[in-house]
């Protein structure tokens, strides 16, 4: 069984997967990562990405700079759409293969895009991170230190709140402490489980 598990920048996503897999040992396969992997140097996606945005767009190790192309993407649609179009098979087929080895009773997809992407089709089940827009937003701008704007950017070109939990099977509130965060995914561990040994949960 594999799980998807999304939700907006900043909603605790990372945080909830790093508990699946420390305190029960899933296997978790980021999205995030695999679009790291995709433009590595030496890939062919990281020269279309020079060819259309110039060698100002790599860092001076030849890698890309990510903060560069961020702020490029979010603040104009056409040129997310066309890295969207560039990355995507890409991230997808480094997904499948990563997921094809997982031993775990079940899996994990980490997608901030899982339902906009189609990725969800590779999934059984939807599990979403939810938490109030003010908190991802603030949560965000502390972690990453960019500014509220660039994150409101971001969250615009993602699902509004209400249609991520519209698809939702499962949904895990991070409107408190770590520990509360823990103690919902333990519990979903549990349901899982029973869910892969046919039990009704
Ligand atoms: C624009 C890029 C270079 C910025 O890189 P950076 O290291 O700063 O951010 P990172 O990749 O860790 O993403 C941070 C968050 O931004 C949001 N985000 C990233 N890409 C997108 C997108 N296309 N649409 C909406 N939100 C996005 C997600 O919430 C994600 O968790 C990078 O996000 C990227 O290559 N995006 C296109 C690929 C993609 O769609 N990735 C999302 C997972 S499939
Ligand atoms: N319950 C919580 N209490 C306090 N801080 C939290 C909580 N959950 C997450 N955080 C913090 O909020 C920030 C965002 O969480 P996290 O990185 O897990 O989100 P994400 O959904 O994986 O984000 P992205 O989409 O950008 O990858 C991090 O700095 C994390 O440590």
């Amino acid at each position: 069984m594999i799980i998807g598990l999304t939700g907006g920048i900043g909603s605790g996503k990372s945080a909830a997967a790093d508990r699946f897999a420390q305190a029960h040992g899933i296997h978790v396969v980021d999205a995030d990562l695999k679009s790291r992997v995709v433009v590595e140097p030496g890939r062919p996606a990281l020269g279309q990405i020079v060819d259309r945005f110039g060698d100002a767009i790599l860092l001076d190790s030849g890698e890309l700079d990510r903060a560069a192309l961020r702020e490029k993407v979010f603040a104009e649609p056409a040129e997310r759409r066309w890295l969207e179009a560039l990355l995507h098979p890409l991230i997808r087929e480094e997904i499948t293969s990563d997921l094809s080895r997982a031993e775990s009773p079940y899996a994990l997809l980490v997608s901030p895009l899982l339902v906009e992407s189609g990725q969800h089709q590779m999934t059984q089940r939807i599990l979403v991170v939810d938490v109030p827009e003010a908190l991802q937003i603030a949560r965000t701008a502390q972690r990453d230190q960019v500014p509220e704007t660039q994150v409101r950017a971001i969250m615009q070109a993602q699902a509004q709140r209400e249609e991520r939990l519209r698809h939702a099977h499962d949904v895990i509130s991070n409107d408190r402490d770590l520990a509360a965060l823990h103690a919902q995914v333990d519990a979903l561990h549990q349901r899982y489980l029973a869910l892969t040994q046919g039990a009704h949960a």
